[in-house]
């Protein structure tokens, strides 16, 4: 059986995040930057989440996984409380569910890309994964000859590192997809490929997509906006 299905299997949920009543500000003198009442997105659900520079749309993302901690309220990830987890089993769970492609990608530039690669399987303490065939099979996907897998990252073009930082998130087979803004270096052209690529590289997995660019919108299922999370309600993605 997959990683993968065991996760679904064992814990049955249909959801992949279930968020209650957060609440997270960064003084207790400001206003919350998120006050989220309930937000539920279903396991392999793709969501588009946009919102205006300083609506906390990296707030949120960091709540989701677990670098941040709420002032109240809960973040559920596939029937996982945060909450229950010390910060141990939080790195641990964080490494082995949840892949993150960031906005800079953050790509260590001195190691390969297949060094990369293997540090990202070696936090997920996934000994069972044979890194180097995952890693071929993840770049064919994205459409990179199989060269770049021992190239430096910081030999790399833009839109390589993009595709890399995909497959380092998508190494360990993640439940969790989380994108931070990744196509602003891209004209349009490329903006779209990489995109068609993202989309169908994560179809197994949910994906929270977040970005100013509303017209990247239409590459997902649903799609929520920072201001509409912010009020008292339930959003169901
Ligand atoms: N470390 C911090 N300390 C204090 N305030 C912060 C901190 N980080 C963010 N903020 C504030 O919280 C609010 C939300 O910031 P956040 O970075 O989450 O927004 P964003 O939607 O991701 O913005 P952008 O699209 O510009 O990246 C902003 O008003 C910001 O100034």
């Amino acid at each position: 059986m997959s990683h993968q299905s065991n996760l679904y299997s064992s814990t049955g949920t249909e959801l992949a995040v279930d968020i209650r009543n957060l609440v997270y500000s960064y003084s207790k003198s400001a206003s919350p930057v998120i006050n989220v009442n309930a937000w539920q997105v279903p396991k392999r659900g793709h969501v588009f989440v946009s919102g205006a520079s300083g609506s906390g749309k990296s707030t949120l993302l960091n709540l989701l996984t677990g670098t941040l901690q709420p002032d109240s309220g809960s973040v559920t990830l596939f029937d996982t409380d945060f909450a229950a987890l010390s910060a141990r089993q939080k790195d641990a769970f964080r490494a082995k569910h949840i892949g993150v492609v960031f906005q800079q990608f953050n790509l260590i530039d001195y190691l390969t890309v297949l060094e990369n690669l293997t540090a990202a399987a070696y936090f997920a303490k996934n000994k069972s994964l044979d890194i180097e065939a995952r890693a071929r099979q993840l770049l064919d996907k994205l459409q990179l000859p199989a060269s770049v897998l021992n190239q430096r990252a910081d030999t790399l073009s833009v839109g390589q590192q993009q595709r890399v930082a995909i497959a380092r998130a998508l190494i360990n087979a993640p439940h969790l997809i989380i994108v931070d803004e990744p196509t602003s270096a891209l004209d349009a052209d490329a903006r779209d490929k990489f995109m068609q690529l993202l989309v169908e590289a994560t179809s197994d997995s949910a994906v929270i997509f977040v970005s100013h660019d509303k017209s990247l919108a239409r590459y997902f299922d649903t799609r929520v906006d920072m201001a509409t999370l912010n009020q008292a309600g339930t959003v169901t993605s």
